[in-house]
């Protein structure tokens, strides 16, 4: 029976509270395993290769606060997404993911940290086994239909699990617009600047440059 991590980040309980209800349904249905339902600040203690090599699937809600950031409980997990792909590594080889975004339309950086998340994911080598969700909680009717169509794609997919290497379930921007918006994460050994969606690599640039200059003048 493949088993699947929930994972969530949510700043004031919505992500987490429409996650947990998910979680006890298809736990209830008994088909495939929930293993676990956790933050993503515990999820990324965890290490992503664990993650990924205990489960078949990581099935992900999370919301976006302040300028399109993760929410405090999920910086972590983000974090170490992002450090995974600056070093191009594939801790997620073999694993398969979805992801549910709670949003605000209103915001310009909407969606960023789902976004964010289903595409580092992928960058990680995980395939993605169902098409984003985005709730908008400014069409809480339409949320609500989104929500429940997610839910059971997810819950479909995982009752007949494809092989991990084979195509994703569609493009990450599939339907919905790009980020065209910029998330900074920050922590003790870098930072990192994601402009427009296209470089992951402009600290690295920036830190390259500083360095070539240094020793132009200085060595
Ligand atoms: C201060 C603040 C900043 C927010 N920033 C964003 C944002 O950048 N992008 C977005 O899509 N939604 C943003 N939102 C909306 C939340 O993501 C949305 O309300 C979501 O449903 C909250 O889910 P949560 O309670 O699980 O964190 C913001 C909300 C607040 C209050």
């Amino acid at each position: 029976m493949p088993k699947a991590l929930v994972v969530f980040g949510s700043e004031s309980g919505t992500a987490e509270k429409a996650i947990k209800e998910l979680a006890a349904q298809w736990k209830a249905a008994g088909a495939w395993t929930v293993v676990d339902v956790i933050d993503g600040n515990a999820a990324a203690k965890q290490g992503l290769e664990t993650l990924a090599t205990s489960h078949d699937a990581i099935i992900i809600a999370t919301s976006s606060f302040r300028q399109g950031d993760a929410p405090y409980n999920y910086d972590d997990f983000l974090g170490a997404l992002y450090r995974a792909t600056f070093k191009a590594e594939s801790p997620f080889q073999g694993c398969q993911h979805a992801v549910l975004g709670f949003g605000d339309s209103h915001f310009d950086t909407y969606m960023n940290c789902p976004r964010l998340t289903d595409s580092l994911l992928e960058k990680c080598g995980s395939r993605r086994m169902v098409k984003r969700a985005e709730i908008d909680v400014r069409e809480k009717e339409r949320g609500v239909k989104d929500m429940a169509t997610w839910a059971a794609a997810v819950d479909a997919a995982l009752k007949n699990l494809p092989d991990p290497s084979s195509k994703p379930a569609c493009i990450w921007d599939e339907n919905t617009s790009t980020y065209d918006k910029s998330l900074e994460y920050d922590d003790d050994e870098e930072e990192v600047a994601v402009q427009s969606g296209s470089s992951l690599y402009f600290y690295g640039s920036v830190v390259a440059a500083a360095a070539a200059l240094y020793y132009l003048l200085f060595a």
